[in-house]
């Protein structure tokens, strides 16, 4: 507007080509727009557009003598026109609401030469937006909704997610581990918990951290077997702003700072490369980090609790752990005894289970029948209380019935003999391990050895994966295989999962 202003000092030929550009804006938004207005200084309407004139019926008017000429309050109910008169602001963008509808209008000033106000342009750009509008609105409300599902799951992501009530039993190992992981809970003391895979040690490290005085403070978790070991450091430390091009050039915050004033879960703990294990100990020693391509030490305030299921003193004697590190993180063992030791929690545990996969999946509350704990106490659950909840989770999908009986559960543990959990079998005391007689084979169903030894160990990698929830580093070490047979062997049986 400035510029139009002083358009008096500008060449000849400039003036006439913005004089011209004037003119024909002037005339688009006149063609364009649903309907325009011009007011003088005095808020007296003194032109409008052909569009415009589709409006006087619906705002009680028959001719545009009725309008034109007459003060725009008066014949336009809630205009701000008069105000950005006064002002000598636009309003580019406004809903105007009035008995003959509602608008989508623009207002702008008009000035002369010197810049004082002499009028106002009004323009309708839509008539009834608010069916016009309607995608429009539709998907603001759709991303706003997504919006707060997202700002809800957030808050309950930062909300402790298990509590010691979450961790199931009442078995005399489960209580002694809930007594010390209530003491140890008191103090900032860095936790170690050992126990096999599933056994619920991240489940126990969230109810450290919930019932901590760190809880209002973030929970960490990082799982150090799933992470490739080259992108380990800056997962950890984080990585300084310009240590890499592309898209790390700002720099990125490691898990350690994350959870600056939490908690900070280190699981598989005994997979932390070599390399890494001494960058480790200065951390939970000094409390200090400092982020890839950068010289800066930086202060943290975390508590760690590590986990692991491997024999780490048995790793320290091989050379593959550090002592020193062994013995800073081992200030607080905790053992979680697995599901073998502990089958009298298996009814209060599957409960608890089938309760949250119902509530999950919103099918119907599924009862376990007794002959059917009998063939789960017969069943060895190397993959513990994750691979028992898979196995619920299987057997409820796969069956619409109410009651889960043995026979139910035969198909997803083939390893448990037929007979248990059978009228002969009497359920209740049988734990895994004990003798079991073997069932008569019928001739007909032997099948040749090629054949059989591959199905035996397609069902057990089908198992261990299912066990480990699809981990497969976790998966190759159940079966005792490398990584790279585990790969092979996917690739000849096609995916299992
Ligand atoms: N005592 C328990 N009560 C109820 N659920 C449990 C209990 N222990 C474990 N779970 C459930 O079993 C699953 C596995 O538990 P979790 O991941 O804590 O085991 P983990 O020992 O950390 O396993 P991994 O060593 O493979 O990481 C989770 O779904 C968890 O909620």
């Amino acid at each position: 507007m400035d510029d139009l202003v002083h358009a008096t000092d500008l060449p000849r030929d400039a003036r006439s080509v913005l004089e011209l550009a004037a003119h024909s804006m002037f005339q688009l938004f006149a063609e364009t727009a649903e309907g325009m207005m011009l007011v003088d200084r005095k808020g007296r309407v003194v032109w409008i557009s052909e569009g415009y004139k589709q409006f006087l019926p619906a705002l009680g008017l028959k001719h545009e003598s009725d309008f034109v000429g007459h003060s725009v309050d008066e014949v336009v109910p809630n205009t701000l026109m008069r105000e950005v008169i006064a002002t000598g602001r636009p309003i580019l963008v406004d809903l105007l609401t009035n008995k003959a509808g509602t608008f989508l209008v623009s207002r702008i000033p008009l000035r002369d030469e010197r810049g004082d106000v002499i009028g106002a342009l009004g323009l309708v750009l839509m008539a009834h937006p608010e069916s016009t509008m309607q995608p429009l609105m539709k998907k603001f409300s759709r991303l706003q909704r997504e919006l707060d599902d997202a700002r809800k799951q957030l808050a309950e992501q930062r909300r402790p997610k298990y509590t010691f009530a979450s961790f199931i039993g009442s078995s005399p190992p489960v209580i002694e581990v809930k007594r010390q992981a209530r003491r140890v809970a008191q103090t900032d003391s860095t936790v170690l918990l050992l126990g096999e895979t599933g056994t619920g040690k991240e489940l126990l490290a969230h109810a450290i951290h919930a019932a901590s005085s760190r809880a209002s403070r973030p929970f960490i978790g990082v799982n150090i077997a799933a992470v490739p070991e080259t992108l380990l450091e800056a997962e950890f430390f984080g990585v300084a702003p310009g240590a890499y091009t592309g898209a790390d050039r700002k720099g990125r915050e490691g898990k350690f700072k994350l959870a600056d004033g939490g908690t900070l879960f280190l699981d598989e703990i005994g997979d932390m490369p070599a390399s890494l294990q001494a960058k480790l100990l200065r951390a939970l020693q000094e409390q200090e980090i400092e982020p890839l391509g950068s010289n800066d030490v930086q202060k943290v305030d975390v508590r760690v609790i590590a986990a692991t299921s491997r024999d780490l003193s048995q790793l320290v004697a091989e050379g593959g752990f550090r002592e020193d590190l062994y013995y800073r993180l081992n200030v607080v063992p905790i053992r979680l005894p697995s599901l073998r030791e502990r089958l009298s929690d298996l009814e209060a545990l599957v409960e608890s289970l089938e309760d949250d996969i119902s509530r999950r999946s919103g099918m119907p509350h599924r009862e376990v029948a007794p002959d059917a704990f009998a063939v789960l106490r017969a069943y060895p659950w190397r993959g513990n209380i994750r691979e028992l909840r898979n196995v619920l989770e299987q057997v409820t999908m796969l069956t619409d019935d109410l009651r889960l009986e043995a026979r139910h559960f035969r198909h997803a543990l083939p390893s448990v003999p037929p007979h248990v959990g059978s009228q002969a079998d009497v359920p209740g005391t049988r734990e895994a391990g004990s003798s079991l007689a073997p069932a008569v084979p019928d001739p007909a169903a032997v099948r040749p050895l090629n054949e059989a030894v591959a199905e035996l160990e397609r069902r057990s990698i089908q198992a261990a994966l299912a066990a480990t929830g699809g981990n497969k580093q976790a998966a190759a070490r159940l079966l005792k295989i490398s990584r790279a047979t585990l790969y092979e062997k996917l690739a000849q049986y096609g995916p299992l999962l």
